[in-house]
């Protein structure tokens, strides 16, 4: 079994706990600290895998747990519109890391260097030829245009949060998870906007591979406002 089928079983029917905390969040703590114990109460829980952000909590996350840990370095650019490991200096950072996928920012939205995604994933391949990626898209266009160049996840993780899709309700995107799974081979990963634990049944039963959890687990703001608007 090659490097991605063992990946792909590790995280296949279970639940991914995204563990992030950026500047500005309650959460966020320079020097690290908080997201590694969150990945360890993820674990204790029976999470399958991982995401996190930044290479202080990935690296404090790999010494805690030993999950697959989907990475990803957010950073903005001025005039760009990607911030999900939107260049080479983060694909370099991430793979320093050791973390076992790397995700990016994989929608046709316009990059400030005059680039095409199909470019910089080509670009990425070339340097890692070992390296696992899972592209972060929003629409069902973006997720066949992924599984063309390659990726070996797709991810719905930008669905409402792009121009064109930020209409869309704020909850898990059921539709684009079942037609990407009826269409593309690559495995899709059910990401963004679950916030129950019905919703990840759902992403399953809509032809997810995988789910991603986050904020509803790892955010506690965030659970906070939901209990407090509902008794507003
Ligand atoms: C759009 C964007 O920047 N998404 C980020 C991607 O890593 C994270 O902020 C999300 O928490 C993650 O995708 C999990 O989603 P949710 O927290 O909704 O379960």
């Amino acid at each position: 079994m090659d490097k991605k089928e063992k990946i792909l079983n590790q995280i296949k029917g279970g639940i991914i706990v995204s563990c992030q905390a950026l500047p500005g969040e309650p959460l966020y703590v320079e020097e690290g600290g908080i997201m590694k114990l969150m990945a360890l109460a993820a674990k204790e829980a029976g999470a399958v895998g991982i995401r996190a952000q930044g290479v202080t909590d990935i690296v404090q996350i790999k010494e805690t747990v030993d999950l697959p840990v989907i990475g990803i370095i957010k950073q903005s650019y001025e005039g760009m519109s990607q911030f999900i490991t939107a260049t080479m200096k983060e694909v370099d950072a991430l793979v320093e890391t050791g973390c076992e996928i790397i995700a990016l920012d994989c929608t046709l939205r316009p990059r400030f260097d005059r680039t095409t995604i199909n470019d910089f994933v080509a670009e990425i391949k070339a340097k890692y030829p070992d390296i696992i990626l899972m592209a972060d898209i929003a629409t069902f266009e973006e997720g066949v245009n992924a599984e063309k160049i390659g990726v070996d996840f797709v991810g719905t993780t930008l669905s409402g949060y792009t121009e064109n899709t930020k209409d869309r309700p704020n909850e898990v995107d059921l539709d684009l998870i079942k037609k990407l799974s009826e269409t593309i081979s690559v495995p899709i990963i059910a990401e963004g906007r679950i916030h129950y634990p019905n919703q990840a049944k759902l992403a399953y039963d809509a032809g997810a591979s995988s789910v991603v959890v986050g904020g509803a687990i790892t955010r506690p703001k965030e659970i906070a406002a939901r209990f407090i608007d509902a008794v507003k």
